[in-house]
């Protein structure tokens, strides 16, 4: 849509991203105008100052006017006041009302009705009627007097741009919100200097123009930049929109915040500063922003019922109290009171009001909601499938034993080979290595064009010799040979094994062992008890996979798994009817996480993960999946109440209003009708305030 017209167009004038930002927040508000109905911020202006200034207007309006012909305490009058409340009124109605009937517009233009109909009608015949009242009574000096209802216009406009500007606000915050975790997310870069090679993790903020960094396979592409090595496929669609990978090679230029694929790539930085990471950050939150829950049309739907039963309801009451006293004035006063009553208050506040308390509490609680469908979908999980190495388990090797089985090459080397290929890798796997070899001060050999394999390891070349790292089940499609019983032993120790293949031939293996995250087990027990299913997916050996289920109380094991088995398995639990969360952390899980109905990332996990997931745990820690699923429960709970309360007291009032109950003496007096309105916009906000994450 523009947004992407909007990155092409920069990115031919030469990635200037700080207009594209700018250039983004314009789109925002031009969106806001074509999404018509359903979505009410386009075309509201700015609600705070009208609100304001609908206020100031307001209280002489209310001190000078009567309650549906209630005289109130506070209230005053003097020869002149009815056309001070006439003037100021007539005033609020076109200044005020001004959104409300643009809204109204648009909804009619769409032949869809709602919300904004229901209030344009209600303010507009109080409007309307008052006005005519005023005429009757000041002007024709009619004998019997006219109610007016300037009263009730005057709070109608305001309590209906109180509830619109928190509304346009709850969304704001949550894109706050959503801003303020997104920078906690990982924003560093790996600058290698040129002259000795060394690496160093640097902040984005310090990187300079020139600087050589470093992006291994599926990491985010920090800045602009011109590749100087490696080879990759990059996808750009974040920032162009463009859906494909795109091959690059030395000399190719790669855009800040796309995702690097499957190469590891050095680049030498042409644009600095955050802006491509602040481009990613302004995509979540004009996505958060744009986005529409269920829930929300629920309200909207509710509206349009509201509309076409208030109509009917009105235009009866007007005939059958026409027929029954043959009074047009008493007719209409029905008719004006049922359309005023109808005007749904509270229900405008209803969801909202959830929204922004639901997003706020999530951003505290470590929960980065970037799709909102998942708070709706979440009550409906039946399978949470986990990926084992850094969702379960912290992902923090260490070698526990190393060996070589050729001649040619010494225990040590086996490990400076597999380290000279792990620095350029982004998996927990290298880190253990990399540790190891820093402690025995082993020399590291310079490897180049360098590939993540996902799922299955890591390849690249050594003076000209091919070199990978694999896991064993690629020995086993490959057929290659090795010690069974030793690679057995080894994993039963619970140990994650790489072997190291120098130009096919498999040469060496290393063992690492890593830690189970402490609240992993409650968090499965706490899900089995709440009769979720828990399954694990790994894409590491069977053998360290079953150590670790039996030890988490996962009965569900899927080892030795390819990023597209993991996507398939998702696939046949959802064919088989069930609704699947997923949660991981790895390159290998990026397409699970779409597949998955809802997909969950571990904050430090990659970052082709974390734009594929739908909720990002921020703090990494796994049991933060227990208080998604506890508020995503409560925030649809707090939902559906509202929606009652709010629409309750419209399908008590209107009937009432409408005069049904006559017969018995019970007719609504409008000034309890009022207090009744006001109450239900009062609980319909407590409710949501109270809402709790447990
Ligand atoms: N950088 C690497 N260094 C060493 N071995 C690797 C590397 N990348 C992948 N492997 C091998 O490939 C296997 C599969 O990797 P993959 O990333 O798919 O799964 P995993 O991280 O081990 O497990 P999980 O799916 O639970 O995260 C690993 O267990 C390991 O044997
Ligand atoms: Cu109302
Ligand atoms: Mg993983």
């Amino acid at each position: 849509m523009s947004n992407h017209e909007e990155h092409h167009h920069h990115q031919h004038e030469g990635h200037n991203y700080e207009d594209m930002a700018h250039n983004q927040m314009d789109d925002q508000s031009h969106e806001a105008h074509d999404h018509g109905s359903m979505d009410h911020s386009g075309h509201m202006g700015n609600l705070k100052v009208k609100f304001f200034v609908s206020l100031i207007l307001s209280i002489p309006i209310i001190m000078f006017s009567t309650m549906m012909g209630t005289q109130l305490p506070f209230q005053v009058s003097f020869p002149g006041s009815d056309w001070i409340v006439l003037i100021l009124s007539s005033i609020l109605f076109f200044y005020g009302g001004l959104p409300f009937l643009k809204g109204a517009k648009m909804e009619l233009e769409m032949k869809n009705p709602a919300m904004m109909t229901l209030i344009s009608l209600g303010i507009s015949v109080a409007y309307v009627y008052s006005v005519y009242a005023f005429i009757a009574n000041e002007l024709l000096k009619s004998e019997t007097h006219v109610m007016d209802f300037f009263w009730e216009l005057a709070t109608l406009i305001l309590i209906m741009l109180l509830g619109h500007w928190i509304e346009g606000n709850a969304i704001s915050n949550a894109g706050n919100a959503l801003q303020k975790m997104a920078e906690l997310l990982p924003s560093q870069a790996i600058v290698v200097d040129e002259k000795t090679g060394e690496t160093k993790a640097m902040n984005l903020k310090e990187v300079q123009i020139g600087a050589h960094v470093l992006v291994k396979a599926g990491e985010k592409i920090p800045t602009d930049g011109m590749i100087v090595s490696g080879k990759t496929t990059v996808n750009e669609s974040m920032v162009t929109g463009e859906a494909k990978d795109v091959e690059k090679g030395q000399h190719d230029q790669v855009i800040g915040g796309s995702v690097n694929g499957s190469g590891t790539i050095t680049v030498e930085v042409t644009g600095t500063g955050e802006s491509g990471y602040l481009s990613q950050v302004m995509e979540m939150v004009s996505n958060a922003q744009k986005e529409k829950s269920r829930v929300e049309s629920l309200s909207d739907k509710v509206a349009k019922l509201l509309f076409y039963v208030a109509l009917v309801v009105g235009i009866g009451a007007f005939v059958i109290w026409y027929l029954l006293t043959k009074d047009i004035n008493i007719a209409l006063e029905r008719m004006v009171t049922v359309l005023i009553i109808a005007c749904p208050h509270a229900l405008g506040l209803a969801i909202p009001l959830v929204t922004a308390r639901s997003t706020s509490l999530g951003a505290k609680n470590g929960l980065l909601i970037k799709d909102r469908k998942a708070l709706e979908v979440a009550k409906k999980v039946d399978v949470i499938m986990m990926d084992k190495t850094g969702t379960l388990t912290e992902g923090n090797f260490a070698v526990n034993d190393y060996r070589s089985f050729h001649d040619e090459y010494t225990n040590d080397d086996i490990l400076s080979l597999m380290a000279s290929l792990e620095e350029n890798s982004s998996h927990p796997l290298s880190v253990g290595v990399l540790k190891k070899t820093a402690e025995l001060n082993l020399s590291i050999p310079k490897a180049v064009d360098v590939i993540n394999i996902p799922g299955i390891g890591i390849e690249g070349y050594i003076d000209q010799k091919d070199i990978k790292i694999v896991s064993v089940s690629y020995l086993k499609k490959q057929q290659l040979a090795y010690d069974e019983k030793l690679f057995r032993d080894l994993s039963n120790q619970g140990n994650s094994i790489s072997f190291l293949i120098v130009d096919g031939v498999n040469v060496g293996l290393v063992a690492q062992g890593d830690q189970i995250k402490p609240e992993a087990k409650t968090m499965v027990a706490s899900m089995i008890a709440q009769g979720i299913k828990p399954v694990m997916l790994t894409g590491d050996n069977l053998q360290v996979a079953q150590v670790v289920a039996k030890q988490l109380g996962i009965e569900d094991v899927y080892a030795e798994l390819m990023p597209e088995d993991k996507e398939k398995l998702v696939s046949e639990y959802k064919n088989k009817g069930m609704v699947v969360m997923m949660v991981g952390d790895g390159v290998n899980d990026a397409p699970s996480l779409v597949r998955a109905n809802i997909g969950v990332a571990i904050g430090a996990g990659t970052d082709v993960a974390i734009d594929s997931a739908d909720v990002i745990l921020v703090k990494s820690n796994p049991s933060d999946i227990l208080h998604f699923l506890a508020l995503a429960k409560n925030t649809q709970r707090k939902m559906v109440q509202n929606l009652w309360w709010g629409a309750g007291y419209n399908i008590i009032a209107i009937p009432l209003a409408a005069g049904v109950l006559a017969s018995v003496g019970i007719i609504l007096s409008p000034a309890i009708g009022a207090i009744f309105m006001s109450l239900s916009t009062v609980i319909v906000a407590i409710n949501a305030m109270t809402l709790k994450i447990d």
